[in-house]
């Protein structure tokens, strides 16, 4: 039998509730609610970082749980889920999948993305792979991890800097890698959404678009203040 976890977000929507420190809904029960609100518009599961956030989901939701803790360790860019520390704090918190990066970026502390998954593996714990190109897509499911998302696409300097979703990894991806394929990263419509499934996609993570209402409005605000420029020439 294939695994429950992986039958369950099929096709589906998974909202990546998220807001950092320097964000204004950052703090309190604040992501509990935003995960709340995608459990009753329909997502699937729900992606989160901070042990806080997970705590405070898990007592809101039963939706199940991507976790990564985004910390900053001075010597690197790698940021989501780097080291052993976080695997360990994400793994006593008790989420379905960590995600962690899986670029090329060396770890800090020298640690390496091979040693990471084989300690969560060893510990039956799931490991969603955030990778930026095919080669890292590739070599993390050679190192046994349970999925791969396109999450860091547009993130590494080797990676193609664009404001649309990645849609040429993710096709390039399902089409050369057995594990299933998650479609993250600028997915800022419904018909992004939609089109990351028609290429193969096994689900897709959404967050800024829904859960980042400060983006939200400046995109607005751009607008409206690029159309009334042009009517006031
Ligand atoms: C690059 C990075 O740090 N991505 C983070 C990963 O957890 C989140 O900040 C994103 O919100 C998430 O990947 C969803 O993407 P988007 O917000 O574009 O829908």
């Amino acid at each position: 039998m294939g695994d429950l976890y992986f039958e369950k977000i099929r096709g589906g929507l998974i909202v990546s509730c998220q807001a950092l420190e320097d964000e204004p809904l950052h703090g309190g029960d604040t992501m509990a609610k935003m995960a709340l609100a995608a459990d009753q518009g329909g997502a699937i599961g729900i992606r989160a970082n901070s042990v806080h956030d997970i705590t405070s989901i898990k007592r809101t939701t039963r939706l199940p749980i991507i976790g990564i803790i985004k910390r900053d360790y001075d010597d690197s860019g790698v940021y989501i889920t780097p080291t052993l520390r976080e695997v360990r704090e994400l793994m006593d918190a008790g989420v379905d999948v960590i995600a962690l990066d899986a670029t090329r970026s060396p770890r800090p502390h020298g640690e390496t993305l091979e040693e990471l998954v084989a300690y969560m593996k060893e510990r039956g714990q799931r490991v969603m792979a955030d990778i930026s190109t095919m080669e890292e897509a590739l070599y993390a499911e050679s190192i046994g991890v349970d999925c791969i998302s396109t999450t860091l696409s547009g993130y590494t300097p080797y990676s193609p800097q664009q404001k649309e979703p990645d849609f040429k990894l993710l096709q390039e991806a399902v089409r050369s890698i057995r594990i299933p394929v998650i479609g993250e990263g600028r997915i800022n419509t419904p018909e992004q959404a939609a089109h990351c499934l028609k290429l193969g996609a096994h689900a897709v993570v959404v967050g800024s678009a829904i859960t980042r209402p400060k983006l939200i409005t400046e995109r607005f605000a751009v607008a409206v203040r690029e159309a009334s420029d042009g009517e006031a020439r």
